[in-house]
């Protein structure tokens, strides 16, 4: 098979991505989980006109000029309103949050009064509307207010409280089994011998699809043969994924048997091998309705590949309004050579301009094991197939990763 462009890739990763099923969570819940609807307002915010500030609810005209005096004819504190009315010459204590009485349309606040008993005076002429929230300055009862497909934030679920939802409709999150493969592979903190490498991809993949609001099956590191890479496989489908990612063996070598085990298993494989760098020999394909990705072994491929394709494919399986990454405008920072037929994506620093351009910095060494490099990355600078080179100053295009 030829190299896939990436954009076609992912179209390809995302074909027939839709949402998964929705279901009801209490509100302690559902943060950072999809809404599955729109969620109108159930109550009216205030539901009627109350004081923003400790003082006097009155009648503007009777507290209009300095000196004049009113009686006070009882008090509102927050939940316990006045049952009878300002008349004139009246004013009634009430407190931030009271319901401002009938008759009332101002609040003269407490340090602009002088109190004596039942009596004050006014040192600071009342104006109409002054200091009172009107009912439904926040919102009104049917405003929709937060829209399918938000990712709730900490604030939409205060949001969500106070427009009286005590759950709120989300999308079942996406299942996403995660299997390594590789014989040289050894936990971490275990004492490595000749030749063999610290597992390290599965942190970033499970941290990252996480991240994106996916629940993650660890299915561990299968060894270079067939059965253990085909049980692998099975176990994916026997927990009910959503979508399998892979890693390692992917390439061409005599021990890269996934695409061998995924064939046994019955994928039907919708390409491998894209044109981008790192992470050229990706693979992806369905097994009945349990998506799978193949990703490369190099521990930036992985990672790179996993940003790119599977962050869009849980997000839409998340039901989210935006599921692409945001490219972002910055401008070189160093000169770049020209690029082959292979979209680059170059780990990079950012910096910022004394005017806040944010300026790139390509890491030097960009070889796809250098994992050091990629911690240290706060973007991947896109250079599109067959870019000539470009001088330090040039417009450029980034995507940020995540923090
Ligand atoms: N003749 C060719 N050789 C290679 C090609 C090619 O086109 N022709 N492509 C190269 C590219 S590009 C990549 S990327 C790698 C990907 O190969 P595999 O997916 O088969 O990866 P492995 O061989 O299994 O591993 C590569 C490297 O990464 C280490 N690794 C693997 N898994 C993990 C893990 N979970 N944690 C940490 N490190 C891991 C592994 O030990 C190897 O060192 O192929 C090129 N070759
Ligand atoms: O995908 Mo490979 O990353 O070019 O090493």
């Amino acid at each position: 098979m030829a190299l896939m462009p990436v954009s076609d890739a992912l179209a390809a990763v995302l074909a027939g991505a839709e949402p998964q099923p929705e279901e009801m969570v209490v509100l302690d819940q559902a943060f950072h989980r999809v809404l599955a609807r729109d969620v109108a307002a159930r109550r009216t915010q205030p539901p009627e006109a109350m004081s923003a500030m400790d003082g006097y609810a009155v009648r503007a005209s009777d507290a209009a000029t300095i000196d004049s005096q009113l009686t006070v004819i009882g008090e509102v504190a927050a939940g316990r309103p006045f049952a009878g009315s300002v008349g004139t010459g009246e004013a009634v204590r009430i407190f931030t949050g009271g319901v401002v009485p009938a008759g009332a349309d101002a609040v003269v606040i407490q340090e602009d009064t002088v109190a004596d008993g039942k009596r004050i005076t006014i040192k600071e002429a009342a104006l109409p509307g002054r200091h009172i929230r009107r009912a439904g300055v926040d919102f009104a009862e049917g405003d929709v207010l937060l829209r399918k497909g938000t990712r709730l934030t900490d604030r939409d679920l205060a949001l969500a409280a106070a427009m009286n939802h005590p759950q709120l409709p989300v999308r079942r999150r996406p299942k996403v089994a995660i299997l390594a493969t590789g014989d040289e592979l050894v936990m971490p903190g275990s004492a490595p011998g000749p030749g063999q490498i610290v597992y390290s991809n599965g942190y970033a993949l499970h941290a990252l699809a996480r991240q994106e609001g996916a629940d993650t099956i660890d299915l561990g590191v299968a060894a270079d043969t067939l059965d253990a890479t085909t049980s692998g496989i099975r176990r994916a489908r026997e927990s009910g994924a959503d979508i399998l990612i892979t890693t390692g063996g992917a390439s061409v070598g005599d021990h890269d048997l996934v695409q061998q085990a995924l064939k046994a298993e019955g994928i039907a494989m919708s390409f491998w091998k894209i044109a981008m760098r790192p992470g050229k020999p990706m693979m992806h394909g369905r097994i009945g309705a349990m998506r799978v990705i193949g990703l490369p072994g190099n521990p930036v491929s992985s990672y790179v590949c996993a940003f790119l394709f599977m962050v869009p494919l849980i997000r839409a399986l998340s039901g989210r309004s935006v599921i692409h990454h945001r490219r972002e405008r910055a401008v070189l920072g160093r000169d770049v050579g020209a690029n082959d037929v292979r979209e680059d994506y170059l780990r990079a620093r950012l910096e910022l301009r004394d005017d806040g351009t944010p300026i790139v910095l390509p890491v030097n060494h960009q070889d796809s094991s250098l994992l050091a490099n990629l911690a240290a990355a706060q973007a991947l600078l896109v250079r599109a197939p067959f870019a000539p080179k470009a001088e330090a100053g040039t417009p450029c295009e980034v995507l940020l990763l995540p923090v």
